[in-house]
């Protein structure tokens, strides 16, 4: 992964900073911030915790950032729609490209008050991030089927919450590490539904930043290529699979659509393509006639 890191530098380096300005969604104690740490180990680095995905993509836009983590699919609880959103109404317009993406295993600790848990009061409200919920649904049902459910803008924000709210019977579902970071008392560990839980994470560059140092990363991290595909509706999409499958060696990997505002029954279908090896200089070309467009090139951070 130093090579990921390497790019990066370089490219703080050239705009004059100490180190990569890493955004993710905030604050301190998500999932997302524990994978920032994992890409990019104790290198020096700049912590940029915002409020939602789509400021972590609009801190590239503006040259807040050089990168950004941000989760796209869980196994169990299924697409974090908001990048796809956000891809699919500006994939020709955005400064960005995604470089890479990281699959990580997410287990999911509940938390409370001390005091409370001492006393062993239940929580009457649960707070989480709406993927953490979803992905917990099961034990949610079983154990505390009275509780509200609340779903705030991230896990560590339901930490921040449940401490801020002292004297209030609330818990929060999140990373291990809230704990710790807010003062609350683990009332049960491992709570997700599916022991196979993950999270899919893309990492996303500002296309300044990773003009230079790019192959370096490729040759790394070459076990898995991906490609991103985007067809402009469901029509097209029988003919897409068609002329990539034609191409070298290019597995359907993902594929995620999503309705085109305001229209019942048309859709932007992404697609995701999976290959082995070396990147393919030129991995799949298509022609003017052809029924989808290529959005990026990105490598799996092992
Ligand atoms: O709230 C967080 O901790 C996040 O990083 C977000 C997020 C998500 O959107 O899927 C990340 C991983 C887990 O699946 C739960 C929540």
């Amino acid at each position: 992964m130093s090579q990921i890191l390497d790019q990066a530098a370089a490219a703080s380096e050239k705009s004059g900073s100490q180190g990569p300005r890493i955004s993710f969604l905030g604050p301190e104690g998500t999932f997302s911030e524990s994978v920032v740490d994992y890409i990019f180990e104790d290198r020096d680095f700049h912590r940029l915790p915002q409020n939602t995905i789509s400021d972590c993509l609009a801190s590239l836009a503006s040259g807040a950032a050089d990168h950004a983590v941000v989760p796209v699919e869980n196994s169990t609880g299924g697409v974090v729609p908001d990048f796809w959103d956000i891809l699919a109404r500006g994939w020709q317009q955005r400064s960005w490209e995604i470089t890479h993406d990281v699959v990580s295993d997410v287990s999911q600790h509940l938390f409370t008050l001390p005091e409370l848990a001492e006393v062993g009061q239940k929580p009457v409200k649960i707070f989480s991030h709406w993927q953490a919920l979803r992905q917990c649904r099961k034990y949610l049902d079983r154990v505390y089927p009275k509780a509200d459910w609340v779903p705030v803008d991230s896990t560590a924000e339901a930490g921040r919450l449940v401490r801020e709210a002292a004297g209030e019977a609330y818990a929060a579902i999140g990373h291990r590490n809230i704990g710790d970071r807010f003062g609350l008392t683990r009332l049960a560990a491992s709570v997700e539904d599916n022991p196979f839980n993950q999270t899919r994470f893309m990492v996303v560059s500002r296309r300044s930043t990773t003009a230079t140092g790019y192959q370096g990363a490729a040759a790394e991290a070459r076990a898995l290529t991906y490609h991103s595909a985007l067809s402009p509706s469901l029509a097209s999409v029988p003919a897409a699979l068609a002329e990539i499958q034609q191409g070298q060696g290019w597995e359907l990997a993902g594929c995620y659509s999503l309705p085109k505002p305001g229209y019942m029954g048309e859709y932007n279908v992404f697609m995701d393509w999976r290959t082995g090896g070396e990147l393919p200089a030129d991995p799949v070309d298509p022609t003017p006639d052809s029924e989808y467009v290529v959005l990026d090139t990105y490598l799996r951070v092992p």
